[in-house]
């Protein structure tokens, strides 16, 4: 059987002089060497993607995180200054194919931005600058140059027991890293909380009965695949149901 291939919608950056349409390496990277699949990198067009023609082509949809906010008026607010940067084009292509992906059946990994696309996506809101909110901590990027300390394992979370993350990671305390600094306000209808912070920040989700793997975090597994043992069962666990998926679709 063919590899299965994985969608991974990119952001739409500028830099070098040029317009790109871009997605950092690590999550090609995990998606490859973690979860033993091809990728597809979906541009961030704000008109011309078709969630159906995408989902078409492949088994899975892996949605990255990045430094842009989904746009406020997506779930009913003023956007203001400092919700920015914001990347249309992204949530253009993200949300649609969030809401597709899990309507058919396609697995579905959503990872920090990711978390919160899919939190939109279902109906759910996102509260910003949390880090200065009473008794939350900062969950920012550390500001520092060397990206194995950005990324860096540094704080807590505690996985509920028999949640569908508990299946993959067991339940209780599982050790992660943190670079975000909006999180999931008002979780969605259709989704489960199944991992918090110790200060109460919503760290994952599942989707309740999704008919695949329909998972998102608020960290970053990606970024550690191969080196820490949760990042790289999440990515082996998300694989599994890609590869589940194929199959199904070969045999229909
Ligand atoms: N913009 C959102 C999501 C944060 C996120 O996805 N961080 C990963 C990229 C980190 C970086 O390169 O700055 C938020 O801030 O909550």
């Amino acid at each position: 059987m063919p590899k299965p291939v994985v969608a991974i919608p990119a952001d739409f950056r500028t830099f070098d002089g040029n317009v790109w349409h871009a997605t950092p390496h690590q999550y090609v990277r995990a998606a490859v060497e973690g979860s033993g699949v091809m990728t597809f990198l979906v541009p961030a067009l704000e008109t011309g993607n078709d969630a159906d023609e995408i989902l078409d082509r492949v088994d899975g949809v892996l949605v990255s995180g990045s430094r842009s906010n989904v746009h406020p008026s997506l779930y009913g607010k003023e956007a203001s200054q400092n919700d920015g940067p914001f990347d249309p084009g992204r949530d253009a292509t993200s949300l649609p194919l969030i809401r597709r992906a899990l309507e058919r059946g396609v697995p579905l990994l959503a990872i920090c931005r990711g978390i919160q696309e899919l939190n939109v996506a279902l109906g759910g809101t996102l509260a910003s600058e949390i880090q200065d909110m009473p008794g939350i901590w900062d969950h920012r990027k550390p500001d520092v140059p060397d990206l194995d300390m950005a990324y860096g394992i540094r704080q807590n979370v505690i996985v509920k027991e028999g949640s569908c993350l508990a299946s993959v990671l067991g339940a209780g305390e599982v050790q992660v890293n943190s670079l975000h600094r909006q999180a999931i306000s008002k979780a969605a209808p259709r989704l489960a909380v199944e991992a918090v912070a110790e200060d109460g920040t919503i760290e994952a989700v599942s989707v309740i009965d999704a008919k695949a793997f329909a998972v998102g975090v608020q960290w970053h597994p990606e970024y550690w695949v191969g080196r820490d043992g949760p990042s790289s069962t999440l990515f082996k666990a998300f694989g599994d149901a890609v590869r589940a998926y194929a199959a199904s679709k070969a045999k229909a």
